[in-house]
C-alpha cells in the first residue's frame, strides 16, 4: 500500500520505519521546511528520535499536497492543536480512496473534538468508514528499538478497523481491533492529563501509594467521562486505556509525565514548555477535559486539579490534600 504519515516527530518517525519494514511504499511529511531537508540528507531525526536510522527509501518531504496524493492510508501524527490548520490546506484534494488513521492522543481546546471528529469536519466528503485511530501504550523510543508492544486499532467501520490493524501488524508490534473509536481517543487524550497528576506525584514526593490512587481514580474519572462522551466502558479497560495510562503515568519516556514532574518540583509551566521541544498534549487536553467536564456535568476531579495547579497556579501539595479531604463516597462513585 501507499501510506503517507504527516508529521515527522518521534511517533510519525517510528511508524513510517515500521510501515516501511511491513512492505509498504511510505512518504513522511515534515512541517518545517528545513528540517525536512535536514531529515531528508541525514536520515535521522535527531531532534525528535535520535540514534534510529530512517531508510532512504521512505520519502521526506514537506509539500503537503504531493504528500497527500494517491494514498491508500493517511496516518495524522501531528499534536493535536495543530491538526485543523495542516488538514484545511488539503481540504479541496480528492480522497475518495483514502483511509485517514489518527495516532495523534489530545482533544482540540477551542472546539471539545477528538482528532477523529476534526478529521470529518475538515475534510466534508469523508465518511465514518474512511476514519481510523491507532493507540495504546507505545512510547516511540520503544517501539522503534522493536520491543515487544500490544495496541489497538479503532474504526466505526469494523473492516477499516481491521485493514489498519493488517498495515500495521508485526512480530514486535501486536495490534487488536475494535468499533470503539471514541472509547479509543478519549483513553489515549484523557491519560494523558492524568500522566501530568502522576508525575506531579513524582516531583513532589508523595509515595507509590499515592500514584496508585491517581491511576486508579483516573481511570474511573477516564470512563466517566468518556461513557457520557458516547464511549463503551469495556474500552477503558483494554489497552487505550488502563493499557495507556500505565505506561504514560510510570514511564521516564513520558512527556506528559515530565510536564508534571517538573511542576511538582517547582517549576513554572511556561518555563518547562521553553525548555521542550516536544508536544506534551496533557497540558491543552486539561483545558478542554475542564469545559467537558462542566458542559456534561460529570465529576474529574484529579483532571480539574491537574487544570487548577497548571493554569490557575493552585500548589499541588495543598490541592492534594482538598483532594483527599472531600466527602466520602463509595468507591463504584
Ligand atoms: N512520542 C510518542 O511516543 C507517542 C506520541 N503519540 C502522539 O503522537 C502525536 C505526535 O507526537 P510526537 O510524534 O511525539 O511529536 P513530537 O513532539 O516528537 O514532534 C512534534 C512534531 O510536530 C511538528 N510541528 C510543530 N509545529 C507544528 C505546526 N504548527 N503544525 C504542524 N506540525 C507542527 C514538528 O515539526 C514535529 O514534527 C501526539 O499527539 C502524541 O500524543 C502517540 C503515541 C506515542
Ligand atoms: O502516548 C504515549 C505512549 O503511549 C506517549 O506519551 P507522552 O506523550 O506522555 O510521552
Amino acid at each position: 500500500m501507499r501510506i503517507s504519515v504527516l508529521g515527522a516527530g518521534g511517533w510519525g518517525t517510528t511508524l513510517a520505519i515500521l510501515l516501511y519494514f511491513n512492505g509498504h511504499e511510505v512518504t513522511l511529511w515534515e512541517y518545517k521546511k528545513s528540517y525536512a531537508k535536514t531529515l531528508s540528507k541525514s536520515r535521522e531525526n535527531k531532534l525528535y528520535l535520535p540514534g534510529v536510522r530512517i531508510p532512504k527509501e521512505i520519502r521526506i518531504t514537506h509539500a503537503l499536497e504531493e504528500a497527500c496524493d494517491h494514498q491508500h492510508m493517511i496516518v495524522i501524527a501531528i499534536p493535536t492543536q495543530y491538526i485543523r490548520s495542516v488538514l484545511s490546506q488539503i481540504k479541496k484534494h480528492d480522497f475518495s480512496d483514502t483511509t485517514f488513521i489518527s495516532v495523534s492522543k489530545g482533544i482540540e481546546r477551542d472546539t471539545l473534538m477528538t482528532v477523529s471528529q476534526i478529521i470529518q469536519d475538515e475534510l466534508k466528503n469523508i465518511s465514518p468508514s474512511q476514519v481510523g485511530v491507532l493507540s495504546g501504550p507505545s512510547h516511540a523510543e520503544e517501539v522503534s528499538r522493536k520491543i515487544p508492544t500490544a495496541v489497538v486499532a479503532a474504526s466505526s467501520d469494523e473492516l477499516t478497523a481491521k485493514e489498519i490493524q493488517a498495515a500495521f501488524i508485526t512480530s514486535y508490534f501486536r495490534v487488536y481491533s475494535t468499533t470503539d473509536i471514541l472509547g479509543v481517543e478519549y483513553g489515549g487524550a484523557l491519560k494523558n492529563v492524568i500522566a501530568i497528576g502522576a508525575g506531579i506525584v513524582d516531583g513532589a514526593n508523595f509515595g507509590d501509594n499515592t500514584k496508585a490512587a491517581i491511576m486508579t481514580r483516573g481511570i474511573a474519572e477516564i470512563s466517566r467521562l468518556g461513557m457520557a462522551l458516547g464511549a463503551r466502558p469495556e474500552t477503558f479497560s483494554g489497552l487505550s486505556g488502563m493499557g495507556d495510562l500505565i505506561v504514560t503515568c510510570m514511564s521516564r519516556h513520558s512527556r506528559n509525565r515530565y510536564v508534571g514532574e517538573q511542576i511538582g518540583r517547582g517549576k513554572k509551566l511556561k518555563d518547562i514548555l521553553k525548555s521542550m521541544n516536544m508536544v506534551a498534549e496533557g497540558v491543552e487536553t486539561s483545558k478542554a477535559v475542564h469545559k467537558l467536564s462542566q458542559d456534561h456535568e460529570i465529576e474529574t476531579p484529579i483532571c480539574s486539579a491537574v487544570y487548577k495547579i497548571l493554569f490557575e497556579e493552585r500548589d499541588p501539595v495543598k490541592i492534594t490534600y482538598e483532594l483527599m479531604t472531600r466527602d466520602m463516597k463509595p468507591e463504584s462513585e
